[in-house]
């Protein structure tokens, strides 16, 4: 193993799963760097979870090669390197949110005194005090933090950590842990939420049946799909628009029309040549959403 392998906080080489017969995951590679932000995203059924749960050893690993900060994620020594926040993650709600932070660092081989600083770094000093029934939303997926980040894991894997919260606490939430990711925590993000992603990844891996269909920056994804959205206010036809060059589609709603090309340039010539009176013109690239929906459902994309 070279330092290299020893300094990332994951590293999955032809990972291959099977439940019976059913091939879940088949020869994955993926890696988290000291520091990175990874979103891994995929339809149903993907395996994602299947390859979260190998990466933090509560699958034992049947093919491939799985290393959590340099070590085997089936091993206890190895998890407490590791940090997870889950929805189903649960925390007693009788109990105070200082006593649950402090509980957390217990568990995790630490000294109950780390938790301050964590409830202090993740604003939480002023709530310790309070049952953790009485959170709100944002307030309980902090806490859930705190207790991932007590033991200064190498990895934090969070699975849609921010489902149900209001965009200033969506913020909030990847604010604080931006910090982390500064001092060198690598983080493992399962989402739906594409564009979230988008905003927060520095890279993103796309798994679909079980393999990975790509892998890169939010921005390299989108680049690679080459349609552009073209909406105005027309008189033009149906039956005009679709014979127009480049028009890839058409969808129709009274006046108001929204193509998709691949030469915007040329489609916006003749459209103003052929309609004097078009209005409210706008041309947009497409997002994540819709780079990951194309790549997910076989559409050309470029390599
Ligand atoms: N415990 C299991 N036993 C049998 N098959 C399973 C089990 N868990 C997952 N699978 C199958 O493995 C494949 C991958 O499932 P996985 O849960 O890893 O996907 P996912 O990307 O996390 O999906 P989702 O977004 O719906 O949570 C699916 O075909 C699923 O039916």
């Amino acid at each position: 193993m070279n330092s290299n392998e020893n300094s990332q906080a994951l590293r999955v080489r032809g990972a291959s799963h099977s439940y019976g017969a059913n091939l879940a995951l088949d020869g994955v590679d993926l890696d988290v760097a000291t520091g990175e932000c990874v979103a891994l995203l995929g339809p149903n059924g993907a395996g994602k979870t299947t390859l979260v749960n190998l990466a933090i050893g509560l699958l034992p690993r049947q093919h491939g090669e799985i290393l959590l900060a340099g070590g085997d994620p089936r091993r206890a020594t190895t998890r407490r390197r590791l940090g997870v926040v889950q929805q189903t993650l649960g925390f007693p709600t009788t109990l105070k949110v200082g006593e649950i932070v402090a509980g957390a660092a217990i568990r995790a081989g630490c000294s109950k005194n780390v938790a301050g600083p964590v409830l202090a770094e993740l604003e939480l000093t002023e709530l310790a005090g309070r049952r953790a029934a009485k959170l709100s939303g944002g307030q309980r997926q902090r806490v859930q933090l705190a207790m991932a980040l007590v033991a200064d894991p190498a990895l934090l894997v969070l699975d849609e950590p921010t489902v149900g919260l209001d965009v200033p606490a969506r913020r909030r939430f990847w604010d604080l842990l931006a910090r982390r990711r500064a001092r060198g925590t690598g983080v493992l993000v399962t989402t739906h939420l594409i564009e979230e992603s988008a905003a927060v990844a520095d890279r993103v891996v796309v798994l679909d049946h079980g393999r990975v269909l790509a892998t890169g920056t939010p921005g390299a994804l989108v680049g690679r799909l080459p349609d552009r959205t073209v909406t105005a206010r027309t008189s033009l036809g149906r039956e005009r628009l679709v014979l127009l060059p480049g028009v890839v589609s058409v969808d129709r709603d009274g006046e108001h029309v929204r193509l998709t090309t691949r030469s915007p340039e040329t489609l916006l010539r003749v459209l103003l040549a052929e309609d004097p009176g078009l209005s409210e013109l706008r041309v947009e690239g497409a997002g994540l959403e819709e780079a990951v929906l194309a790549l997910t459902s076989g559409a050309e994309v470029a390599a």
